[in-house]
């Protein structure tokens, strides 16, 4: 029997739903999803496998003109993404509008074919939409142009009907019942997040990081360790809050969240903890996973 198989990359600005979009496509809940921009730090593969095919989405940070070191690593995850896509899936909001330059200036420099993706029309009017499909069938003549809402799965199957004839005959790159690249303490880590992203304002959630620094699995409970880290002593009091009311807050959720995802019972335990600058120095993004 023949098989197909490849890689799929979902590139575009924070925030356009390219996260929504990919655990729509893949069924699966892989990225965390917040309303804030920036959320997504790692290329994220997501896997879709079926008897006779596979595909290895790739879900990426939203593209940005870097800042700070840790931005800049994301960016490099993009550009890694778009060297690898067998197709490449470039994500807009439709009601986005400032440009889209630092996106098409990447996009400029791949050769594998484009689909464009329309998102969020369901807070749009038809004659919008219709608008913009004539934008951007102009802009950048993609292979194929769809108006999605991601976040109501509408349209997203053809999304993947495109996705399926475009991609070449192949053999699986991952075993056939992988999901994702990423481990499991991984996935912990991120519901902490995500929680983090959530619950706390301004630069909090982009000051923190965290790590996983045990994970015990026992027989009928996981026991879980993770630091928490920001970048300066008045972040770290934000984060536990009047009587560590907070941080609580985060662990409950965070707890519940892990057990569903495990399927099992979790004890979760977490500190908090200050590396001043930590986004900015290479030794701390190396370890924790950002840099090679
Ligand atoms: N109304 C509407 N909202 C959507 C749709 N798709 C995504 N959203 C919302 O847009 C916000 C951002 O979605 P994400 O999927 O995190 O966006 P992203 O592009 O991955 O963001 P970054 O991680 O910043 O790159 C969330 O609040 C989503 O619920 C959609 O089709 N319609």
């Amino acid at each position: 029997m023949s098989h197909k198989a490849g890689f799929v990359s979902l590139v575009g600005k924070p925030n356009v739903g390219k996260s929504t979009l990919m655990n729509a496509l893949v069924g699966e809940q892989m990225s965390i999803v917040t309303p804030k921009a920036q959320t997504t730090r790692h290329r994220i593969l997501g896997i879709v496998n079926e008897p006779e095919y596979q595909i290895v989405f790739s879900d990426t940070p939203g593209i940005i003109k870097p800042n700070y070191g840790l931005q800049e690593s994301m960016m490099s995850f993009v550009n890694g993404s778009l060297v690898d896509a067998d197709i490449i899936i470039f994500v807009t909001d439709i009601n986005e509008r400032y440009d889209e330059s630092d996106v098409l200036e990447k996009l400029k420099n791949t050769s594998s074919p484009i689909a464009v993706i329309i998102n969020k029309i369901d807070k749009s009017t038809e004659e919008y939409v219709k608008a913009k499909l004539a934008y951007w069938q102009e802009t950048l003549n993609p292979k194929a142009i769809f108006a999605v809402s991601a976040l109501h799965k509408h349209n997203v199957e053809a999304v993947m009907n495109f996705i399926l004839e475009e991609i070449p005959e192949h053999p699986p790159y991952y075993e056939k019942d992988a999901l994702t690249d990423k481990t499991e303490r991984f996935f912990v880590s991120e519901i902490i997040r995500e929680k983090v992203f959530k619950l706390y304002e301004k630069e909090i959630p982009y000051s923190t990081e965290i790590i996983i620094t045990a994970y015990k699995e026992e027989e009928n409970i996981n026991r879980i360790s993770a630091e928490i880290i920001v970048e300066r002593d008045s972040q770290k009091n934000i984060l536990i809050g009047k009587g560590g009311e907070m941080l609580k807050k985060v662990g409950t959720y965070a707890r519940k969240d892990m057990e569903e995802f495990l399927q099992k019972k979790v004890f979760l335990e977490m500190f908090v903890k200050v590396i001043p600058d930590w986004r900015n120095r290479k030794n701390y993004l190396k370890k924790f996973g950002y840099e090679e």
